[in-house]
Protein backbone atom coordinates (compact mmCIF):
# COMPACT_ATOMS: atom_id res chain seq x y z
CA UNK A 1 0.00 0.00 0.00
CA UNK A 2 2.72 2.57 0.38
CA UNK A 3 3.83 2.09 -2.54
CA UNK A 4 0.93 3.29 -3.79
CA UNK A 5 0.18 6.17 -1.59
CA UNK A 6 3.47 7.43 -3.14
CA UNK A 7 2.30 6.96 -6.52
CA UNK A 8 -1.31 8.56 -5.72
CA UNK A 9 0.71 11.49 -3.91
CA UNK A 10 2.46 12.04 -7.08
CA UNK A 11 -0.04 12.48 -9.36
CA UNK A 12 -1.96 14.73 -7.59
CA UNK A 13 1.28 17.05 -7.51
CA UNK A 14 1.69 16.45 -11.29
CA UNK A 15 -2.52 17.38 -11.63
CA UNK A 16 -2.00 20.14 -9.98
CA UNK A 17 0.98 21.49 -12.29
CA UNK A 18 -1.30 20.37 -15.05
CA UNK A 19 -4.29 22.39 -13.56
CA UNK A 20 -2.40 25.08 -13.20
CA UNK A 21 -0.92 25.62 -16.63
CA UNK A 22 -4.16 24.65 -18.15
CA UNK A 23 -5.38 27.85 -16.02
CA UNK A 24 -2.47 29.93 -17.71
CA UNK A 25 -3.40 29.09 -21.11
CA UNK A 26 -7.11 29.62 -21.01
CA UNK A 27 -6.30 33.14 -19.82
CA UNK A 28 -3.51 33.79 -22.62
CA UNK A 29 -4.45 36.46 -25.28
CA UNK A 30 -3.65 33.66 -27.92
CA UNK A 31 -5.71 31.35 -26.91
CA UNK A 32 -9.50 32.31 -28.39
CA UNK A 33 -8.91 29.39 -31.03
CA UNK A 34 -8.14 26.71 -29.06
CA UNK A 35 -11.01 26.87 -26.08
CA UNK A 36 -13.63 24.68 -27.58
CA UNK A 37 -13.77 22.21 -30.05
CA UNK A 38 -13.23 23.06 -33.62
CA UNK A 39 -17.01 23.69 -35.32
CA UNK A 40 -16.81 20.91 -38.00
CA UNK A 41 -19.82 22.69 -39.84
CA UNK A 42 -18.01 25.61 -39.93
CA UNK A 43 -15.31 24.05 -40.63
CA UNK A 44 -16.33 20.98 -42.98
CA UNK A 45 -12.89 19.69 -44.04
CA UNK A 46 -11.56 19.63 -40.34
CA UNK A 47 -12.14 15.92 -39.43
CA UNK A 48 -11.02 14.61 -42.96
CA UNK A 49 -7.42 16.22 -42.26
CA UNK A 50 -7.52 16.29 -38.23
CA UNK A 51 -7.65 12.34 -37.07
CA UNK A 52 -7.35 13.80 -33.46
CA UNK A 53 -9.10 17.40 -32.13
CA UNK A 54 -8.59 17.87 -29.13
CA UNK A 55 -8.83 21.61 -27.05
CA UNK A 56 -8.19 23.48 -23.94
CA UNK A 57 -12.07 22.51 -22.51
CA UNK A 58 -11.77 18.90 -23.52
CA UNK A 59 -8.06 18.61 -21.44
CA UNK A 60 -9.85 20.20 -18.34
CA UNK A 61 -12.63 18.25 -18.71
CA UNK A 62 -10.21 15.04 -18.84
CA UNK A 63 -7.98 16.81 -15.69
CA UNK A 64 -11.39 16.55 -13.55
CA UNK A 65 -12.06 13.39 -14.76
CA UNK A 66 -8.75 12.08 -13.54
CA UNK A 67 -8.10 10.95 -17.17
CA UNK A 68 -4.76 11.59 -17.24
CA UNK A 69 -2.20 9.36 -15.14
CA UNK A 70 0.96 11.23 -15.62
CA UNK A 71 1.34 14.59 -16.51
CA UNK A 72 3.02 13.70 -19.46
CA UNK A 73 -0.40 12.32 -20.13
CA UNK A 74 -1.51 15.65 -20.04
CA UNK A 75 1.50 17.26 -22.13
CA UNK A 76 0.83 14.85 -25.13
CA UNK A 77 -3.11 16.17 -25.45
CA UNK A 78 -1.35 19.72 -25.57
CA UNK A 79 1.13 19.22 -28.10
CA UNK A 80 -1.76 17.33 -30.28
CA UNK A 81 -3.90 21.22 -30.19
CA UNK A 82 -1.22 22.79 -31.41
CA UNK A 83 -0.22 20.22 -33.83
CA UNK A 84 -3.00 20.17 -35.17
CA UNK A 85 -2.87 23.90 -35.55
CA UNK A 86 -0.10 23.70 -37.68
CA UNK A 87 -1.73 20.85 -40.06
CA UNK A 88 -4.69 23.05 -40.91
CA UNK A 89 -3.63 26.42 -40.96
CA UNK A 90 -1.01 28.04 -42.15
CA UNK A 91 1.94 29.62 -39.89
CA UNK A 92 1.43 33.40 -40.85
CA UNK A 93 -2.55 32.94 -40.53
CA UNK A 94 -4.11 34.30 -37.41
CA UNK A 95 -4.94 30.95 -36.32
CA UNK A 96 -1.34 29.92 -37.11
CA UNK A 97 0.19 32.77 -35.21
CA UNK A 98 -1.50 32.20 -32.40
CA UNK A 99 -0.81 28.49 -32.55
CA UNK A 100 3.03 28.96 -32.71
CA UNK A 101 2.48 31.54 -29.29
CA UNK A 102 0.53 29.26 -26.96
CA UNK A 103 3.15 26.67 -28.16
CA UNK A 104 6.01 28.61 -26.78
CA UNK A 105 4.17 29.56 -23.98
CA UNK A 106 3.27 26.03 -22.67
CA UNK A 107 6.57 24.76 -24.08
CA UNK A 108 8.32 27.56 -21.58
CA UNK A 109 6.46 27.04 -18.41
CA UNK A 110 6.04 23.34 -19.08
CA UNK A 111 9.88 23.25 -18.67
CA UNK A 112 9.78 25.85 -15.83
CA UNK A 113 7.08 23.90 -13.75
CA UNK A 114 9.51 20.28 -14.64
CA UNK A 115 11.75 19.24 -11.16
CA UNK A 116 15.08 20.74 -11.76
C1 LIG B 1 -7.94 26.04 -33.86
C2 LIG B 1 -8.67 26.06 -35.15
N1 LIG B 1 -8.13 25.40 -36.19
C3 LIG B 1 -8.75 25.38 -37.38
C4 LIG B 1 -9.94 26.04 -37.57
C5 LIG B 1 -10.54 26.72 -36.52
C6 LIG B 1 -9.91 26.73 -35.28
N2 LIG B 1 -10.46 27.43 -34.22
C7 LIG B 1 -11.82 27.96 -34.24
C8 LIG B 1 -12.27 28.25 -32.81
C9 LIG B 1 -11.91 29.21 -35.08
C10 LIG B 1 -10.79 29.96 -35.35
C11 LIG B 1 -10.90 31.12 -36.15
C12 LIG B 1 -12.14 31.51 -36.65
C13 LIG B 1 -13.27 30.75 -36.34
C14 LIG B 1 -13.15 29.61 -35.56
O1 LIG B 1 -14.48 31.09 -36.84
C15 LIG B 1 -14.63 32.33 -37.51
C16 LIG B 1 -13.40 32.76 -38.21
O2 LIG B 1 -12.25 32.64 -37.41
Amino acid sequence: EKKEKHATKKLMKELAICKTLLGEMELHEDSWPFLLPVNTKQFPTYRKIIKNPMDLSTIKKRVHDLTYKSREDFCVDVRQIFDNCEMFNEDDSPVGKAGHGMRKFFELRWAELTDK
